[in-house]
């Protein structure tokens, strides 16, 4: 990886552990790792691929430089013969929010989860190979979280056998879908079914929005894109979009009827597939979410951590060098909890997806009894994983001081585009919330017997958590998983008692579950914080090779959890789960494995084995040579194309010559 002086040589020779061993462990499995390698490479030396110019692109130059790279990503794809994981992989890499993500993403993936055998056959292989573009149209004007609020009415016309698509007020109109703004040509619509006057709820349509020939929108379709986005650059790259229904008429068969069928005569009938099988695709999704969180934050951790080895201020004895930022414990304390949270989420990412295999197998053999706890699972957790990664770039980029909010830092646009991550696929909170529904049914069904599943089986010895006392008593205690999983278990199921108890003092249920949400959001954040500590105490018990590697997660894990035991002190006191001395020694534990992970944090963010393309940041190139950097990304910018700027003869020059009163102004 780059030419040249290494200036952070002398870090990477501290390593106490296989660096290639640990980006094994990092990737999955070496053949991801090989492959990810390949294809990382591919794009990083590719400069039809640029992207450090976008935060100055106005949004039409921009739109249309994402046009060109997704097309000519796809170009690349076909030419190189790429499988489905390479071609994604290639896709990741370019790191660009566009259109295509939300067709492979969204699209592809409602058809196949929800569309009939048929309904596959004849939309697929126009989707696969990108005849249509399609996007994913359920969020409107006035609703979003509250999915059966939303208004657009999927009208059943016996005479003509169609359905009738209509926007029937202002806050009806379709508003956010990813690439509807101006490029797709089909669209997954959510509108109420309406036959015969009556509402069946809200389903799922496939609807042609533009023309295949000159892509004009089609009669009685008004689309475009609603506006700038948070921040410049990526994200503004995407043509999130507007969309309104005049009357507009489709087949019946292109309702999705998998789940739920009109016959020709207009009878509503639920075919005998479950409903819960929708569930699957969410929690699908949800996964890729979680992956790509540990992805995000990882990112952002290796600017920081290179920056923080490279940064120098004060502390300089006899004419010595000034000390590294990295080496302040303040330093550490903010950085170390984001790389250990990077590692964990990782692992926790790699769990979720064997969740999902776990869930398709058994609901193909017809056994739904542990969806719900999946479910439940998977949205906590993508809860929990984006606002840590969301804060997680932010507090990266005030690690980086003055130079972190350059835009050459990287870290600005890697912000504005990660950000909407917490609000879309279901806002946190509202996510937050159903997971703690979850927990109170889980606690109330407890002595009956239905036995609490995965990550809640915990609950299941809910008498014995309550009785739980630590017997921590000296600070490397903290080091042994038992005692760390007792105090979390203890906690949460102190927490979630706690809230329930609360609950039942109620007459009203749903009062008592409005008035009581924001304890209940935090029992379910202490819940699902448990299964991330868990998940990656588990990943340690598998053999681990590598020289060194295992004890370097084994610190991570270990800060991971004792800096959340510290941040949420409260929590663990107000429970009881720990005394106020236990609580000193996890914090002397802490300090301890800020300085055993010191030597080895450039090395661990190195194992992420990111491009210095894919980071796109001059803070955080693999050579660490940020200070020559910085100087040709400011000479790049176009304010710097002359010395003396525009406009200095019209406004700055009858400014200082005191000539204002004939100045145009
Ligand atoms: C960048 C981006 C891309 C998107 N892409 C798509 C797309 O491709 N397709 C699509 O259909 N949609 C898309 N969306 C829309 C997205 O899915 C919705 O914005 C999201 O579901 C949140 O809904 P909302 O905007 O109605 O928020 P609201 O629900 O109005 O949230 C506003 C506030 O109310 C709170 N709140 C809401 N309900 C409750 C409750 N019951 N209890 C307590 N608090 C509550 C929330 O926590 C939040 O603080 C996208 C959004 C963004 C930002």
């Amino acid at each position: 990886m780059g030419g040249g002086v290494d200036h952070l040589e002398s870090e990477r020779n501290k390593a106490e552990f296989d660096v290639d061993a640990m980006k094994i462990v990092w990737a999955g499995s070496s053949h991801v790792l090989q492959v990810s390698e390949r294809i990382a490479r591919l794009v990083a030396s590719d400069p039809a691929f640029r992207k450090d110019n976008r935060p100055n692109l106005g949004r039409k130059e921009l739109f249309k430089n994402t046009l060109r790279k997704a097309t000519y990503a796809w170009k690349r794809i076909i030419e190189l013969g790429l499988n489905e994981e390479e071609a994604s992989l290639l896709r990741t890499f370019v790191d660009e929010p566009a259109f295509t993500d939300l067709h492979w993403a969204m699209f592809v993936p409602a058809i196949k989860g929800q569309g009939t055998e048929e309904q596959q056959q004849k939309w697929l292989p126009l989707a696969h190979k990108m005849q249509i573009i399609g996007c994913y149209a359920q969020t409107e004007l006035g609703h979003g979280s509250n999915v059966q609020g939303l208004e657009t009415t999927a009208t059943f016309d016996p005479k003509t056998d169609e359905f009738v698509i209509h926007s029937p007020t202002l806050t009806s109109s379709k508003w956010w879908p990813g690439g509807l703004g101006k490029v797709s040509t089909h669209a997954i619509v959510y509108a109420r079914l309406i036959i015969d006057g009556q509402d069946y709820g809200v389903n799922g349509f496939i609807v042609q929005l533009r023309s295949l020939d000159d892509h004009l929108p089609l009669p009685g379709i008004t689309v475009g894109d609603i506006g700038m986005k948070f921040g410049n650059g990526a994200y503004n790259t995407m043509d999130n979009g507007v969309l309104r229904f005049d009357n507009v008429r489709i087949p019946r068969d292109q309702m999705l009827m998998r789940v739920s069928q009109v016959t020709r005569e207009g009878k509503f009938v639920q075919s005998n597939v479950p409903r819960q099988l929708v569930y699957g695709t969410m929690v699908f999704v949800r996964q890729t979410i979680v992956a790509g969180a540990s992805d995000a934050l990882s990112r952002a951790v290796c600017i920081a951590t290179r920056y923080s080895a490279v940064r120098r201020q004060f502390g300089s004895r006899n004419g010595g060098p000034e000390t590294q930022v990295i080496d302040y414990k303040t330093q550490q304390a903010r950085l170390f909890p984001l790389l250990a949270s990077a590692y964990a989420f990782r692992y926790v990412g790699e769990w979720l997806n064997w969740l999902y295999t776990d869930v398709t197998q058994r609901l193909q053999a017809g056994d739904f009894s542990t969806l719900p706890e999946a479910h439940a699972c998977t949205a906590g957790l993508k809860s929990v994983t984006t606002s840590v990664t969301a804060d997680g770039i932010e507090e990266c980029r005030k690690l980086c001081g003055g130079h972190g909010y350059l835009c050459s830092s990287g870290l600005p646009e890697l912000f504005a585009a990660y950000v909407p991550t917490c609000t879309y696929e279901g806002d946190n909170i509202v996510l937050q919330l159903q997971v703690a529904r979850h927990l109170v049914k889980t606690i109330s069904q407890l002595g009956s017997r239905k036995k609490p599943v995965g990550t809640t089986a915990y609950l299941g010895r809910l008498e014995q958590l309550l009785q739980y006392r630590s017997d921590v008593q000296k600070a490397e205690d903290w080091l042994k998983p038992n005692v760390v999983l007792g105090a979390f278990e203890a906690r949460a199921a102190r927490k979630i008692v706690a809230v329930a108890q609360n609950l039942s003092k109620f007459s009203n249920p749903e009062e008592g579950f409005q008035e009581l949400s924001a304890d209940l959001v935090e029992a379910a954040v202490a819940h699902c914080q448990l299964i991330i500590v868990s998940k990656f105490i588990e990943k340690l018990q598998e053999d681990i090779p590598g020289k060194g590697v295992k004890q370097q997660l084994e610190s991570l894990s270990s800060i991971y959890a004792l800096s959340l035991l510290h941040k949420h002190l409260g929590d663990f006191l107000s429970t009881g789960s720990i005394t106020p001395q236990q609580g000193d020694l996890a914090n002397e534990q802490l300090r301890s494995l800020y300085s055993q992970i010191r030597p080895n944090a450039i090395a661990l963010v190195d194992a992420f084995n990111h491009t210095d393309h894919y980071l796109g940041s001059v803070l955080g190139s693999y050579d660490g040579n940020v200070y020559p950097k910085l100087y040709e990304e400011a000479r790049k910018d176009p304010l710097n194309d002359s010395v003396v700027p525009d406009g200095y003869q019209e406004y700055i020059r009858p400014l200082l010559k005191q000539q204002l009163r004939n100045a145009r102004l």
